[in-house]
């Protein structure tokens, strides 16, 4: 019978080796910390990750179908009820393309900060700033990173230090990931301020080398007062914030602070209110966009996983029938028929949150916009369902790029204005319509609250 031996320097190896030395070589002598009971013991299972395993990709090859009509939808006519919502063209190419390069140039990302408080918050005077929000799990963070180049699994999968590192947000299938306001910088600013920014560094380092040859120390004192006050120059084209999520796993006092930040951040530009294409509007929605109403933010709608809402449509579908090919054309009508209906639930929201203000309205600069974006940027096909036109949607909200598009529709005809990107609407409406007495006191109070044009200032 092979005996095992113990080693006889065992003596001269070092205390915490000792130990395992025995236990190797003498197994009957401490069985319950023999190696394999080590292998197996349980506390190693505390050091696993707390996320679920991803589910296996699906087959790109079954399950794939081109994706739905359009990645943006207007309203139907306001005149007509029971009307669909019609696919809006898309942004045209030249800026198209300038969007993709803001948002995807060299150097990729940078993640500039992650602030607890409104406080905390680094002074902006110069940087546009888009924020995203939405209820937990929702996919903004997912979204970041598909803004940035970064397509499914990679957009989806963001953990640890060297996602920080490259710039990206941090992702995850558990509900109150992002506990933080934080901040992204996408693109270089335009060449006027690049040369600003030269002067104002030129500024700084005058200060700072008075802060050195001040000849008396109160001269001093307040040099390094300004050094210590001062902004460091214009970096980025665009500042992304990702916000923690309202719902699952949030907290009020970060409620708060975001509240703080829709009403204080001067250099905030609009807000994307990010709605799950699977569960439509939901309360925290309506509360949300009653809150930016109240603060007077403009707002723009995505949806998210828009991808999922097609697979699942695709599978249903496909059960039914018997020939594939034949699902998937059934299953992308589906598809769109669910996609339909969340945007019609959308626009319904946000016409009843305009109604209980005065001064956030439909197509306005400081409203909502019309047009609704479907995306699907965690897409496990590596898709990113409508990321492309999203960074276009964003670049005009912050006012980056130009929207020339004229869209024409039965009955609404809107003309989207250069400068600023704000749709102006003709409406035909073909028949008087028979209004109530409260509705024709609700516009003109509206009416009244609108500003009013001064023909001269001496007026
Ligand atoms: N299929 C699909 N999954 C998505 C999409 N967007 C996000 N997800 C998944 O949804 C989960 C949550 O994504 P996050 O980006 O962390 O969500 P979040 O809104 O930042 O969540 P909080 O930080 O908790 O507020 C992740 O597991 C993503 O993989 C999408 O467009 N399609
Ligand atoms: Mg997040």
């Amino acid at each position: 019978m092979a005996t095992s031996r113990i080693p006889p320097n065992v003596l001269a190896m070092p205390p915490p080796l000792r130990s395992l030395i025995l236990t190797h070589h003498t197994p009957r002598l401490f069985p319950c910390c023999s190696s394999r009971t080590f292998a197996t013991a349980k506390p190693l299972s505390r050091y696993r990750p707390s996320y679920e395993p991803e589910p296996p990709p699906l087959e790109p090859a079954e399950v794939y179908i081109p994706p739905l009509e359009s990645t943006s939808y207007l309203p139907p006519p306001s005149n007509d009820p029971n009307g669909l919502p019609f696919p809006a063209p898309p942004p045209p190419k030249n800026s198209l393309a300038k969007a993709t390069e803001i948002f995807t140039s060299k150097g990729g990302p940078k993640f500039l900060y992650s602030a607890g408080r409104f406080l905390e918050l680094p002074v902006n005077s110069h940087t546009p700033e888009i924020c995203l929000i939405g209820r937990s799990n929702v996919g903004k963070s997912t979204l970041i990173n598909a803004l940035s180049g970064l397509l499914g699994a990679s957009a989806r999968n963001s953990h640890g230090v060297v996602a920080r590192k490259q710039g990206s947000a941090i992702t995850s299938r558990k509900a109150g990931c992002t506990v933080t306001l934080n901040g992204y910088g996408f693109g270089t600013p335009p060449p006027e301020d690049a040369t600003a920014a030269a002067e104002k560094s030129q500024e700084i380092k005058a200060k700072r080398e008075a802060i050195v040859k001040g000849a008396t120390r109160a001269a001093r004192r307040e040099a390094q007062k300004d050094y210590m006050r001062r902004e460091p120059p214009r970096k980025f084209a665009l500042i992304m914030v990702d916000m923690p999520g309202y719902g699952l796993g949030s907290k009020k006092d970060w409620g708060l602070e975001i509240q703080k930040y829709l009403s204080k951040r001067q250099t905030l530009k609009g807000a994307v209110v990010l709605i799950d294409a699977e569960a439509g509007v939901k309360e925290q929605d309506r509360m949300v966009l009653g809150n930016l109403r109240d603060h007077g933010v403009r707002t723009m709608v995505v949806l998210t996983k828009g991808d999922k809402v097609v697979d699942y449509a695709v599978v249903e579908q496909r059960k039914k029938d018997a020939m594939m090919t034949e699902g998937k054309e059934e299953g992308r009508k589906v598809a769109e028929e669910r996609i339909h209906e969340v945007l019609v639930g959308v626009w319904k929201e946000l016409r009843r949150v305009e109604r209980r203000g005065l001064t956030w309205l439909e197509g306005e600069e400081k409203g909502w916009e019309r047009e609704v974006w479907v995306t699907g940027a965690g897409d496990p096909r590596n898709g990113g369902l409508g990321v492309e036109t999203a960074r276009w949607a964003i670049c005009r909200l912050a006012g980056l790029v130009e929207d020339k598009r004229r869209i024409v529709v039965p009955g609404l005809d809107v003309v989207a204005k250069g400068k600023k990107g704000v749709p102006k609407v003709v409406e035909e409406v073909k028949e008087p319509e028979i209004v109530s007495f409260d509705d024709i006191e609700f516009l003109i109070a509206r009416e009244n609250a609108k500003p009013k044009k001064r023909l001269h200032p001496s007026f």
